[in-house]
């Protein structure tokens, strides 16, 4: 029998190991299958190989996976596109297929985050329909490491540093230990076309001029380990996260009260701790996630730890704190 070459085999063990590992939903491999496990593909080497490896792999574990492509409807072609993707996945025996459709306008956030948006609804949408038990991403080592250093360089701080979670949701992404360059070796071994996104080539986006130019550059001055220390970096700090968060959920339940937070409760707190009871609070009252930022974590936090008896702060959303009777409250504007 010819040897599988190794980026193959490497795509499809990690492909294997999400599978049975039972992390696309408990029933996977039991007598009862509540539905496919879907790959979301752009056509792109990444989410190709990865589709590949899966069509092979749940062959063989004899559990269901299908794929899901999306037709961004922003580039010219881009509906070929994705009916090529979709008949080269019925040829490999994906089933079920589809090809989901979005409108991309009318979104707020830049010509990128809308498609993301966009993007993931249509994936959610596609799942629930379908009654999928996990949405397979090809994100792989490459895109962490790039993900951790344009946190650092943005100062996102750990929650950034922590990069892609491997689970969230339907969402799974079994490649985040597999190089890109061996999703592109796998592709070329299998004799699969990718598709190149012209995005990814586009020196607008700061994600590519990290993948051109400072991953590159990094590696060339600290040697070849970086991107793969740079995403190990990311579940590392994932695992501190996923602790702090653990105990600031409690914490802030704790400092809970009939009208809002207790003062003297959030005082006692270790500042890593209070700084995401606080960020967590916002978000309960409302506070959109994407404008939330430290600026204003940091108002909160003067209300607890540096009163001089100031006015109330404005979270997004127009949301009024006020600190009262030793209470942080919501009050109205
Ligand atoms: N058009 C598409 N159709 C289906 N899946 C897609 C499409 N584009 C991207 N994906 C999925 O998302 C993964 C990441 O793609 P890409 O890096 O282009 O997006 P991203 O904007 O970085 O994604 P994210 O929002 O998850 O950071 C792909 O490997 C693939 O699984």
């Amino acid at each position: 029998m010819a040897r599988i070459p190794a980026p193959v085999a490497n795509v499809r063990g990690a492909v294997r190991q999400a599978l049975k590992s039972g992390e696309p939903g408990p029933a996977l491999g039991g007598p009862v299958l509540p539905g496919p496990v879907l790959v979301a593909c752009s056509g792109g080497a990444d989410s190709l190989a990865l589709a590949a490896a899966t069509a092979f792999v749940a062959a063989r574990l004899k559990v269901r996976a299908g794929l899901v492509t999306v037709d961004h409807q922003l580039q010219e072609g881009s509906a070929e596109r994705a009916s090529a993707v979709a008949d080269w996945a019925r040829s490999a025996g994906l089933d079920p297929v589809e090809v989901a459709t979005v409108e991309v306008g009318g979104r707020g956030g830049g010509p990128e985050a809308a498609a993301r948006e966009a993007r993931y609804e249509a994936l959610s949408a596609a799942a629930s329909r379908l009654g999928a038990v996990s949405v397979l991403l090809g994100h792989t080592r490459d895109d962490q490491a790039e993900t951790v250093l344009l946190a650092m360089a943005r100062g996102s701080g750990p929650r950034g540093v922590a990069g892609m979670p491997r689970r969230r949701g339907i969402f799974l992404r079994p490649l985040l230990d597999v190089s890109r360059a061996d999703t592109h070796k796998a592709c070329a071994a299998l004799g699969l076309v990718a598709w190149e996104d012209p995005h990814n080539a586009d020196p607008a986006y700061a994600r590519s001029r990290v993948r051109a130019s400072a991953l590159p550059a990094l590696t060339a001055t600290l040697g070849p380990g970086v991107v793969a220390n740079l995403a190990r970096t990311a579940s590392l700090v994932a695992a501190d996260v996923a602790f702090l968060d653990d105990l600031a959920r409690a914490a802030l339940l704790a400092s809970r009260s009939a009208v809002g937070l207790r003062v003297s409760d959030l005082s006692d707190l270790n500042p890593a701790i209070r700084g995401r009871v606080l960020h967590a609070w916002a978000l309960s009252l409302g506070a959109p996630g994407s404008a939330l930022s430290h600026r204003h974590v940091a108002a909160l936090d003067a209300l607890v730890t540096g009163w001089h008896g100031q006015g109330h702060t404005v979270l997004p959303g127009g949301i009024g704190v006020a600190r009262q009777n030793g209470h942080l409250v919501r009050i109205g504007l």
